[in-house]
């Protein structure tokens, strides 16, 4: 049925005056309702007549429409026979019985059919549309048509009787289909189908009355089952689909909807363009007020810090827990939960107390081990000897702490930094054993045996490949005399080896017996450098031991279920690449951030976070130097005014035109009371500010440091000191411990000390050069201020330097800080009278003939 429909061209309704069509007729009944405008469509759609649009009508009046019009055409047709106004017809169709109905349907179809040959375009498109020859659709039509044709070829000499007539009107209507054939001629039905047109006639005829009643649309519209009634080829077929659609709705024959599920609801996710990880992305944030008694720290006293530690702990300075050791420490403490046990990463200012962080569970773990076997379990690389020795200290206050508290063990703690030679580094790591295992000595016999023919070539052997490199070791350690059937063994004589990357990769290289096969713990602190620098390439070579599994148990933490590596890495200014994390193969790593308190600028710009915090008590201040040429002098200027460490005593003073200053009315005046708060004094004491002063290269440190003892001989050279990466180690070390007795107040250092050194009373940091990068400012300023105690950060900037320092660094948003950074005048521009510059200005140009002629005479 749904091929028969040809829907009507877009836009073309066809002109009502210019065919007659049934719409047209219910106008001339006596409908109450207006009839609509005709849109009159030869399609069995076309039948469809919307009712007026607010006439006040019900529906129902329009329902009667409809049916009226189609048995207007019925009674049109018979008009002649039977002068039954049109009206009566209408009545009688609205009090048909149902069964009635259906059979009028039929008819309907049938004539409408009859209609529809008005139109000689549907005719055609219906036939194409069925695949038959227009003839088919006459022949079907032949019945309709019979009334007209049979009326008009009837002959007039017909009996007048009534008995005649009406027997003619029986034969007629019994027979219309009979009629239908005896005019061939007439419908020119090709004989072929006349057969066919019969039986079909028969069957109409013999098919028993339906026994589903058609359904009357309620409304007046006509649904697709009236439609399908008039597109049907014939009445049976119509009444066919009435039966199968009617059944269909009380039976379902196995196909009722399969139950379906139940609608998803819409995502209302946002979507996103995050493209770190989650961990990384929204990391644990820890306020900087946040301390914590040590005591309270991990799920339970005996998993966590015990109250007797806590005391130690408090014995030794450490009260109560800083806010990154309140964040960090339970998650390094002995948990139940797995997710809990991952890696951890710490991102938090400098001076917030990150060593202990890690010192203490990672002590605490190892004290809790097996109490006669030394293995090395724990390894902390740095990058460098400073800060080697520094942590070395705190894992000793740690495992003193430790010692007396039920420890099995007592941790011991090695460290390995290239200070000293390789192999003395190697004795104090490893401890060579003979063993007694005789099969191990026969084999080693027959290596020997077999070394001795190549003994002389050996000597001067040439190593071109590590492996070489390696082979050759084991052949030296295999010619150790040892007792008959005994063998070398090795024995690590550290728990927790502190190193720098560069050596721990020797020793994997060339310490035999070094082996990082029961290590559990790595941390990396001032991770951004150590990810950040090849430092012979250790990521590579160390994390792979660290992934390997060899024995068993090996890797066991005690008091947890864990196993494997734990790994800790920190920095104040931490690294979010994920490619230089990615070399450390983190496992179920978290990311712990510690916050300032209440930043007045830098906590969000934009809405994204700073990545660096400086310390709270930290003071900033910026000096533009207007003549670089002049640099030293703006420096000791600020040296020397009462910002840092004041004037020296007029009595003192290096300066020939100082004293000569004090001479002027200015000076006199205020003599007294520079003598009053003079702090540089050849002999200083703890009360003397301490200050480090930052150069961008060794070179640079070195030279300035002695053009400021050329400046001021008396003052200032006693109390200086310089640290640079060139200056040997011991020497190093003994400017740093002067420094720290108060006998040194003024460091001029590289980068070298920019990292990490804890030097608790330090006041001022100068950065006599602009840093490279803002991590650079960050660890070099959070030299100072460290532990909550106050400090001041000065930097001298040329005006090229102008705008990236006060951009990237002062106003950056990058680092959070609690205060703006001040913008001085240099000294000469305000208090300095003319003539007192000119004099250091000419004193200052008569150090560097001297310095000059210092380095020409090297
Ligand atoms: N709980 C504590 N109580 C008191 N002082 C502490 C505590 N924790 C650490 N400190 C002190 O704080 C100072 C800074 O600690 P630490 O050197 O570990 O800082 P840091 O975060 O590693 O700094 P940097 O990033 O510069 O290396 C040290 O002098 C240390 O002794």
């Amino acid at each position: 049925m749904y091929s028969r429909y040809v829907p009507p061209p877009k836009g073309s309704i066809p002109n009502t005056s210019a065919s007659p069509q049934p719409q047209q007729t219910p106008n001339s009944i006596s409908d109450p309702v207006p009839a609509p405008a005709p849109k009159a469509q030869p399609t069995a759609y076309a039948r469809y007549v919307p009712p007026p649009k607010s006439n006040g009508q019900t529906p129902v009046t329009n329902q009667t429409q409809q049916h009226v019009r189609f048995d207007d055409v019925v009674a049109e047709g018979k008009q002649s026979n039977e002068d039954e106004p049109p009206t009566k017809k209408a009545k009688l169709t609205e009090d048909d019985s149902p069964e009635k109905s259906k059979k009028k349907k039929s008819k309907k179809s049938k004539k409408d059919k009859t209609k529809n040959q008005n139109s000689p375009k549907e005719t055609i498109g219906v036939g194409q549309a069925y695949g038959f020859g227009d003839d088919l659709i006459d022949v079907e039509d032949a019945p309709i048509q019979e009334t007209a044709l049979a009326r008009s070829h009837r002959p007039q000499t017909e009996k007048p009787s009534k008995e005649k007539k009406r027997e003619k009107k029986l034969k007629k209507e019994k027979n219309i289909d009979e009629a239908a054939a005896g005019d061939e001629d007439e419908n020119e039905t090709p004989k072929r189908y006349r057969s066919v047109l019969e039986k079909k006639a028969k069957s109409i005829k013999s098919a028993p009355e339906p026994a589903v009643e058609a359904k009357e649309p309620e409304n007046g519209d006509i649904d697709m089952q009236d439609v399908s009634n008039i597109d049907a080829p014939n009445a049976e077929d119509a009444d066919m689909q009435n039966d199968a659609q009617d059944g269909a709705e009380t039976e379902l024959h196995g196909l009722e909807p399969l139950p379906q599920p139940e609608p998803a609801a819409p995502d209302t996710a946002k979507p996103t363009y995050e493209t770190l990880p989650a961990w990384l992305a929204e990391p644990i944030r820890i306020s900087s007020q946040a301390t914590t008694p040590f005591s309270k720290l991990g799920i339970s006293p005996e998993l966590g810090i015990r109250s007797e530690i806590a005391e130690r702990l408090s014995a030794k300075g450490y009260k109560e827990a800083f806010a990154v050791q309140t964040g960090v420490i339970p998650l390094l403490l002995p948990h139940h939960c797995n997710s809990m046990q991952g890696d951890v990463l710490v991102s938090a200012a400098t001076g917030s107390g990150k060593t202990l962080a890690y010192a203490l569970p990672m002590v605490r773990d190892i004290s809790y081990g097996n109490r006669h076997l030394t293995r090395l379990r724990g390894l902390v690389v740095l990058p460098t000897r400073e800060l080697v020795k520094q942590v070395q200290q705190v894992c000793e206050q740690c495992v003193g702490v430790f010692a007396l508290d039920g420890a099995k063990r007592r941790p011991r703690i090695a460290i390995s930094m290239g200070s000293q030679t390789l192999e003395q580094e190697q004795n104090a790591l490893i401890e060579r054993e003979e063993q007694y295992n005789p099969e191990a000595y026969s084999q080693r016999m027959k290596r020997l045996g077999l070394l001795k023919n190549s003994l002389s070539e050996e000597e001067d052997e040439d190593y071109n490949t590590e492996d070489e490199e390696k082979a050759a070791i084991a052949k030296k350690e295999d010619r150790i005399p040892t007792l008959p059937d005994h063998v070398i063994s090795y024995k690590s004589k550290a728990d927790i080896l502190i190193c720098t990357p560069g050596r721990l990769v020797e020793h994997i290289k060339y310490t035999p017996g070094f082996s990082l096969d029961f290590v559990r713990w790595l941390v990396v602190d001032e991770a951004d450098k150590l990810l950040g620098q090849d430092f012979q390439q250790w990521i590579d070579i160390v994390i792979p031991r660290l992934q390997s599994d060899t024995r068993p148990g090996a890797r066991n933490h005690k008091q947890s279920n864990l196993s494997g590596v734990r790994k800790v890495v920190l920095s104040a200014t931490m690294t979010r690449d994920l490619e230089q994390l990615e070399g450390l193969k983190l496992r179920r790593p978290k990311l712990v951030v510690l916050e300032g308190s209440e930043d007045q600028d830098g906590t969000a710009v934009d809405g994204v976070p700073a990545e660096h915090h400086l310390p709270e008590l930290l003071e900033e201040a910026a000096i533009k130097v207007k003549d670089p040429n002049l640099k030293p002098l703006y420096l000791l200027d600020l040296l020397q005014s009462d910002k840092i460490l004041g004037a020296p005593t007029p009595i003192d003073s290096d300066d020939e035109t100082s004293s000569s200053g004090s001479d002027s009315d200015s000076h006199s005046d205020t003599s007294a009371d520079a003598l009053a708060t003079a702090k540089i004094s050849p002999n200083p004491s703890p009360k003397t500010p301490s200050v480090l002063i930052f150069t961008r290269s060794n070179e640079t440190a070195l030279r300035l440091s002695r053009l400021l003892s050329l400046l001021s001989p008396k003052h200032l050279s006693p109390l200086l000191g310089t640290l640079t990466s060139t200056t040997p180690y011991a020497a190093r070390r003994d400017t740093i411990r002067a420094f720290l007795s108060a006998k040194l107040r003024v460091l001029v250092a590289s980068d070298l000390v920019a990292r990490g050194i804890d030097l608790p009373a330090l006041d001022h940091v100068v950065n006599y050069d602009v840093p490279a990068s803002v991590a650079s400012y960050v660890h070099r300023v959070g030299r100072t201020a460290r532990a909550g105690r106050t400090g001041n950060a000065w930097t001298l900037y040329t005006n090229p330097e102008a705008r990236w320092f006060w951009k990237e660094v002062a106003a950056g948003g990058g680092v959070a800080r609690m205060k703006k950074v001040l913008r001085l005048g240099a000294v000469e521009e305000g208090q300095d009278e003319g003539h007192v510059w000119e004099g250091k200005v000419r004193r200052y140009e008569e150090a560097l003939e001297r310095l000059g002629r210092e380095a020409g005479g090297r």
